[in-house]
């Protein structure tokens, strides 16, 4: 059942943003199949590899589902390379770890896919493992920058972290001269240390888009939407300008005046 499609091109400080709600599990997994489906479309006419970064937390399963029912033909395994936006500091096979929890969603044959985050003792050489195997298929178009991922996928917790950015520990230590991989030690929620990609990465991705889900999500939402650079979550407003919210009714309440948003039904923007 639909109960409300997403509506489109709300345009708060020059960010365009696409919400798109879904009334339950399947819906979402639905609309991320099409987001994909357009993505996947457009990028295999280009040439190179096909960068996707994916976030932990609640987000393997939706993901997952979306991308293993994307059209075969779409689905050129040789290009898609998948990356985490951010791991934490625990072995692969343990239940916190993100990559692990993609591992296990997807056929062994199809791991390769996914680029390895070396877990060292220490989450410093962790860090600087993850930044060259990021460094091996992400080349910067010039150098001396930030990748350029195709898209992002981020999740954000109540508190508005993203990836593993939280609130009031942006100041990520500097593990290289471009810094493309963090580390935090001190994570408010646990596992205290992690890796993560830092933000002039998120900020330089081609696509980004949230999935948020659940009631204690609307504050997220809300500060996202109005561009409340306040939380890390909002400030992850890529280059290009464009933002895709993928969002559960519980979590869309934090979209302001989402019944008018509707009703006026604003033009569709490029892609
Ligand atoms: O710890 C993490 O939390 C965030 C949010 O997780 P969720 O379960 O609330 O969706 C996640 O995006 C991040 O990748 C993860 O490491």
């Amino acid at each position: 059942m639909c109960l409300s499609n997403g509506y489109e091109g709300d345009v708060i400080d020059n960010m365009k943003t696409e919400v798109k709600v879904s009334a339950d599990e399947e819906e979402l997994v639905a609309q991320l199949r099409n987001y994909l489906t357009e993505k996947l479309t457009y990028l295999l006419e280009q040439n190179g590899t096909i960068s996707i970064g994916v976030s932990g937390g609640s987000m393997p399963k939706v993901f997952s589902e979306a991308l293993l029912s994307v059209a075969p033909e779409l689905l050129n395994w040789k290009r898609i390379r998948i990356f985490m936006v951010d791991e934490r500091h625990v072995p692969r096979d343990h239940e916190d770890s993100n990559l692990g929890a993609y591992l296990q969603l997807f056929p062994q044959e199809l791991h390769h896919v996914f680029i390895p985050v070396p877990i060292s003792k220490q989450v410093v050489h962790t860090a600087q493992a993850y930044e060259i195997n990021l460094r091996k298929y992400l080349l910067p178009e010039q150098l001396n920058t930030y990748p350029r991922f195709d898209i992002l996928f981020l999740g954000a917790g109540p508190d508005g972290h993203t990836a593993s950015i939280f609130p009031g520990k942006e100041q990520l230590e500097k593990i290289t001269d471009l810094n493309w991989v963090s580390v935090i030690t001190d994570s408010p929620k646990p596992p205290p240390s992690r890796v993560t990609i830092t933000m002039p990465c998120i900020l330089n991705a081609k696509n980004v888009a949230f999935i948020l889900t659940g009631a204690n999500k609307r504050d997220v939402v809300r500060a996202i939407h109005e561009g409340d650079k306040s939380i890390p979550a909002a400030q992850a407003r890529p280059m290009n300008n464009k933002l895709t919210l993928f969002l559960d009714e519980h979590a869309a309440a934090g979209v302001p005046n989402r019944e008018s948003s509707e009703s006026e039904s604003p033009p569709p923007f490029d892609t």
